[in-house]
């Protein structure tokens, strides 16, 4: 195998017009709610420095030796609750959105532009991606890792899957990277949107609780600046709302291990508020652009119960923005404008150009 991959044609691609294509980035899931998938997703997942900061020869032993046999089969029975007929929530839900988000470039570009769905772990790889796109005569890529706010952990994993599948191609693309989109107006409105739809339907509660995924606190005393793009998203999106600062919370959720993660913590914060007499929560999930097993399961059941329990009366989630138009629109905003110089986006009409970038 030589160990730079190309199968194009230069001549015919130095003469024909480019191709572009959007990379979307997701976490990635196992390809099957059962132990052992699960064990090869935890595998590939943990041992990422990115994830797990510590010395490679202490946490392996401890990965291999205590985390996998004890995670896997517990971890693949959440899995198992939330399963679809469509396989698991984060990569449908993924593809879904992809797809949408394919039509509608379509519909307003001169392209040729594609959308495509790539994991940092697990299937579909990024260097299958990036394979087949190079294939397919790519010569310009805009990768959009699907989480609001950076994280090294999450953000930073995703860019350095995307840089080592690079590093396999003779001839890579030409490349813009998106690091966060945390206070894009386009994405806080589409929020706010799908809260304010929540709230025609169901009503208020007494509180909004906004509950973005945690990392450890040694990640953010280090420099890790996802603490302060999830407090910006959840200031702009109660400014938006015209929330006042008593009708919110914030906290962090999916804590794993002993150490200090970001505070509050989603299930404490839950208990707390049942215990000092609130009754009605609706949590909202902000850094989660498709719904996964941290959403629906960690949120939706896992919590409720928590509540629950602890003298809460009405428990709602309110799901994340999916594959929603207003999620597409917004996105589809944020891709035209990194995108802006290179002709496959050109909007197809003045009317598209408009809309989509105001009035010059
Ligand atoms: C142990 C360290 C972890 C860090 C740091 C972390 C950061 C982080 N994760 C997401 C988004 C998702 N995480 C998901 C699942 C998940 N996360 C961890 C651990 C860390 N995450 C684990 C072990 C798991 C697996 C599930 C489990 O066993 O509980 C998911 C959902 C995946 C799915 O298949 O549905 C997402 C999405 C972000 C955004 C982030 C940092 C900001
Ligand atoms: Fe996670
Ligand atoms: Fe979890």
């Amino acid at each position: 195998m030589p160990r730079f991959t190309y199968s194009g044609r230069p001549e015919a691609e130095l003469s024909r017009a480019g191709k572009a294509a959007v990379v979307l980035i997701n976490l990635g899931t196992p390809d099957a709610p059962t132990p052992a998938a699960v064990r090869r997703y935890l595998a590939q997942f943990l041992s990422d420095p990115r994830v797990i900061e510590a010395p490679r020869w202490l946490w392996l032993p401890v990965l291999y030796g205590a985390i996998l046999p004890l995670r896997s089969g517990r971890s693949a029975r959440a899995y198992t609750s939330i399963w679809t007929e469509h396989g698991s929530p984060l990569l449908a839900g993924s593809q879904r959105l992809a797809a949408a988000l394919d039509r509608e470039l379509k519909a307003c570009c001169t392209g040729p532009v594609e959308v495509h769905l790539a994991m940092t772990y697990g299937q579909p790889s990024l260097p299958a991606t990036l394979a087949q796109l190079d294939r397919d005569g790519v010569r310009r890529i805009l990768a959009l890792p699907l989480y609001p706010q950076y994280s090294a952990t999450s953000t930073g994993a995703a860019l350095d899957a995307l840089a080592h599948a690079l590093g396999s191609l003779r001839w890579p693309p030409e490349l813009r990277t998106i690091t966060d989109y945390h206070d894009n107006p386009d994405h806080i409105e589409a929020l706010a949107r799908t809260i304010e739809t929540h709230w025609a339907s169901h009503g208020r509660a007494d509180r909004l609780v906004l509950s973005f995924h945690g990392i450890p606190l040694r990640y953010a005393k280090a420099g890790d600046p996802y603490r302060l793009h999830c407090q910006a998203t959840a200031r702009r999106l109660a400014e938006r709302l015209g929330l006042p600062d008593g009708d919110y919370v914030m906290t962090y959720q999916s804590r794993v291990g002993r150490e200090e993660w970001l505070k509050p913590y989603t299930d404490v914060t839950l208990a707390e508020l049942a215990a000092a007499g609130v009754r009605a929560v609706q949590v909202v999930c902000p850094g989660f652009a498709v719904d996964c097993l941290e959403t629906l399961e960690e949120i939706a059941v896992e919590n409720r119960q928590h509540f629950l329990h602890a003298g809460g009366q009405r428990y709602e989630y309110i799901p994340a923005l999916n594959d929603q138009p207003v999620q597409v629109e917004s996105l589809l905003k944020l891709v035209l404008q990194h995108t802006r110089g290179w002709p496959e986006f050109a909007a197809r009409t003045a009317v598209d150009a408009e809309a989509l970038h105001g009035a010059a």
